[in-house]
């Protein structure tokens, strides 16, 4: 399999008064094409830098970040970044926040509307599609931040804690949802979370990363079946990842324990 997204080395330092702060130190990662990734790890070790280099957001101060192999040199509409914090826009539908992306990638009005119409179904927003964000839950806003992302197809997908803020139920849903889409389009994922659950669920790797400076700790493959379901959910091998991804996140002292 070819590498979709690559970071080769990746460091960012910021300046801090008369010294360097290195919020990632080094980061060397090979995402492979059509894989799912989760990224794990305390508050501060760099997992929305890394992220947002992807992205094309922000950029490594030494080392490489590639996309396709080419390298990053700013956002593109072949990746679709989603953050835990909805940006609708206000005095627009549902519809037309979902259609927004595909109006500025030059998509026709017969299959914006077709694309929308798709990616608001998905989400289970059919019934809301042409009411105003305001009117919608914490959790309807952030299934039309989805629903926008999804609708332009892109073949990367960049999510940073985009159920962060939702209720567990809500999360439950949306988590089988990106599978199930994930399994249609065959996309790239790379998802940050904090919810190690939510993690293992999802991934067939899960990087956990280090503080101080930010670095991958350990790469942890989740030997579990796709699709995921509630059965692999409650099972023991689940268990057993969880309890491994919970070991190397909470306990980073010492070495981690094999599965
Ligand atoms: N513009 C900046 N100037 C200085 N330091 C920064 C800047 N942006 C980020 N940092 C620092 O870089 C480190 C990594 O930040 P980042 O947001 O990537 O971490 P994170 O793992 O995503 O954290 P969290 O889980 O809390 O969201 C942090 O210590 C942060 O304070």
């Amino acid at each position: 399999m070819t590498n979709k997204i690559e970071f080769r080395d990746a460091v960012k330092s910021y300046p801090m008064n008369d010294s360097v702060f290195t919020a990632l130190d080094g980061v060397s990662l090979e995402i492979a094409d059509r894989e799912f990734v989760t990224v794990v790890g305390p508050s501060g070790c760099g997992k929305s830098t890394l992220l947002n280099m992807a992205a094309g957001l922000d950029e490594p101060t030494t080392g490489e970040v590639l996309v396709d192999g080419a390298r990053v040199h700013g956002p593109g509409p072949d990746r679709g970044v989603i953050f835990q914090q909805y940006a609708l826009f206000p005095w627009l539908t549902v519809r037309r926040n979902v259609e927004f992306g595909l109006r500025i990638a030059g998509t026709s009005a017969e299959d914006r509307a077709r694309r929308a119409q798709w990616a608001i179904d998905l989400v289970g927003l059919t019934e809301f599609a042409d009411v105003l964000p305001k009117t919608l839950s914490g959790g309807m806003k952030q299934r039309c931040a989805i629903a926008r992302a999804y609708a332009v197809s892109p073949q990367v997908l960049l999510m940073d804690e985009p159920f962060g803020a939702l209720d567990a139920l809500t999360r439950v849903q949306l988590q089988d949802q990106l599978l199930q889409t994930w399994a249609q389009e065959q996309r790239t994922v790379m998802f940050i979370t904090h919810d190690v659950d939510e993690a293992v669920y999802l991934a067939r790797r899960v990087v956990v990363m280090a503080a101080r400076p930010g670095r991958i700790h350990t790469i942890i493959d989740v030997d579990l079946p796709y699709p995921r379901t509630e059965d692999v959910r409650l099972s023991a091998d689940f268990s057993r990842i969880r309890n491994h991804v919970w070991h190397s996140v909470y306990h980073q002292e010492a070495p981690a324990s094999a599965p």
